[in-house]
């Protein structure tokens, strides 16, 4: 098992890439199932996540080609569905990774049917698929859940149907969007998540010969096509990585440029930032923001979909409040236990206090470093983040969930100065 230790005190100065959003490139993985040629994939970050889905893709019978990429386009994987011959999705890789649900609608609207591993629930949450059962439903497939399996089938094909997704779920809104591109007519999504992934997935669905109309909004219509082709897709920039970053250099009082970045997918952070008492400056791909060595000041913030600040930016805000000069409160709304950081944090030497679902954060002038335990992906950011400021070393263990969503973070923290390295234990 391998852990992080990091040495607290380094303020992080100069230029970092950021990598492709694991949030859309696992849909987009997903859709190529839809596709009747090969479909080819740029900007694919190497997170574990994506290492677990090209094995889910691989079983279910499709070729994967790995290419390391062409300048300036990142790494490159071409996904070829016309050998699939299983849909089956089994328990032993869903478990490990929630987002295998994904391939639930394309499976279904391809093939006529799947089987597909309930994910179960994870530290953050219980996470019910209810959501993607029923819309599917509507589309007219016949589903039940039996021996811990969604088993989904269709009688011709899927019809179009207006759905209204009872709350606002990212994935949900994926397994029917990629449903619907391939059913019979139009389907109206309401209450659809509007996050810039959901227009990614469209964006690369339109690309392969898909008809999706106002991804992006609340109200997703979806006018159904006989079949995708194969073609190609380059993946947005992931804006929870970059708001990572950010918060890392306004933690340490540095200056810090984001390259390869879409600050328009960033604006309840970059807002939050501001009221931290960062400097910030925007343009087409690129944020710097510059802290001047100050101590930032305390945030209150509560998390909600899109285009609200996101709970994937909870923890690391969480981080940010515990050195900050006043008190922040944090209101967790999307999941239920989205504070397991707090109790590590707090073996830090911060002042938090929680209330079911709010937490009071009093900053203090200084952590110190102690050896502390990842939970899920961004309490593990926020550990990192916090290991940054704190006095001495601060030894990170189960960093196998940051694996999962960052790509050789201590190498593009190393690169801006951090003090952080990878330990065999
Ligand atoms: C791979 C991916 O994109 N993961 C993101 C996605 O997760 P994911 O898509 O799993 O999260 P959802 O948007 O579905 O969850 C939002 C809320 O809806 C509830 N819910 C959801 C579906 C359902 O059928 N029934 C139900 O009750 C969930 O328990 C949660 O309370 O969006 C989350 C919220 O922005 C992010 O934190 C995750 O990083
Ligand atoms: C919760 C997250 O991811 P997942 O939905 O893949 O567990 C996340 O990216 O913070």
């Amino acid at each position: 098992m391998q852990k992080i230790v990091v040495e607290g005190g380094a303020a992080l100065n100069g230029e970092v890439q950021i990598s492709g959003a694991k949030n859309a490139v696992l849909p987009i993985l997903c859709a190529t199932l839809l596709a009747d040629g090969p479909v080819s994939i740029t900007n694919v970050p190497n997170l574990h996540d994506v290492v677990t889905t090209a094995k889910l893709l691989g079983e279910l019978g499709a070729g994967i080609t790995v290419d390391e990429g062409t300048l300036g386009k990142g790494r490159g994987m071409v996904i070829d569905p016309t050998s699939v011959h299983s849909h089956v999705a089994p328990y032993e890789l869903v478990k490990t990774m929630r987002a295998s649900v994904l391939v639930l609608g394309p499976l279904l609207a391809k093939y006529g049917a799947a089987e597909v591993s309930l994910p179960g629930g994870c530290a953050i949450g219980s996470r019910p698929v209810d959501q993607h059962i029923k819309g599917l439903q509507a589309l007219g497939a016949d589903i039940s859940v039996e021996n811990g399996y969604i088993k989904a089938r269709r009688n011709g094909r899927l019809k179009g149907a207006r759905f209204v997704f009872d709350m606002v779920t990212v994935t949900g809104t994926e397994n029917v969007l990629m449903a619907a591109a391939l059913a019979e007519g139009t389907s109206v999504l309401e209450n659809a998540a509007m996050e810039p992934e959901i227009v990614d997935l469209a964006d690369c669905l339109n690309a392969l010969g898909a008809n999706i109309e106002h991804a992006g909004s609340g109200r997703i219509v979806v006018h159904g096509v006989e079949r995708l082709h194969g073609g190609s897709h380059h993946v947005l920039p992931d804006r929870i990585e970059t708001g990572t970053f950010l918060v890392a250099a306004a933690m340490t009082g540095g200056r810090v440029t984001v390259r390869n970045a879409r600050p328009d997918t960033l604006d309840a952070v970059i807002d939050k930032l501001k009221q931290a008492g960062a400097e910030i400056a925007v343009d087409a791909d690129r944020i710097t923001l510059d802290m001047g060595g100050r101590r930032p000041k305390s945030v209150d913030l509560t998390t909600a979909p899109h285009p609200a600040f996101p709970t994937d930016m909870q923890a690391q805000f969480m981080a940010l409040n515990c050195i900050a000069d006043g008190v922040g409160v944090i209101n967790e709304t999307i999941f239920e236990n989205r504070f397991m950081h707090v109790s590590e944090l707090q073996r830090l030497g911060a002042d938090i206090r929680v209330e079911g679902h709010t937490a009071i954060v009093r900053g203090v002038q200084k952590l110190s470093g102690a050896p502390v335990m990842a939970t899920d992906l961004r309490a593990s950011a926020s550990l990192v983040l916090a290991g940054l400021v704190a006095e001495g070393a601060t030894t990170i263990d189960r960093i196998y969930h940051l694996d999962r969503g960052y790509e050789n973070i201590e190498e593009k923290l190393s690169g801006l100065g951090a003090k952080i390295r990878r330990i065999a234990s």
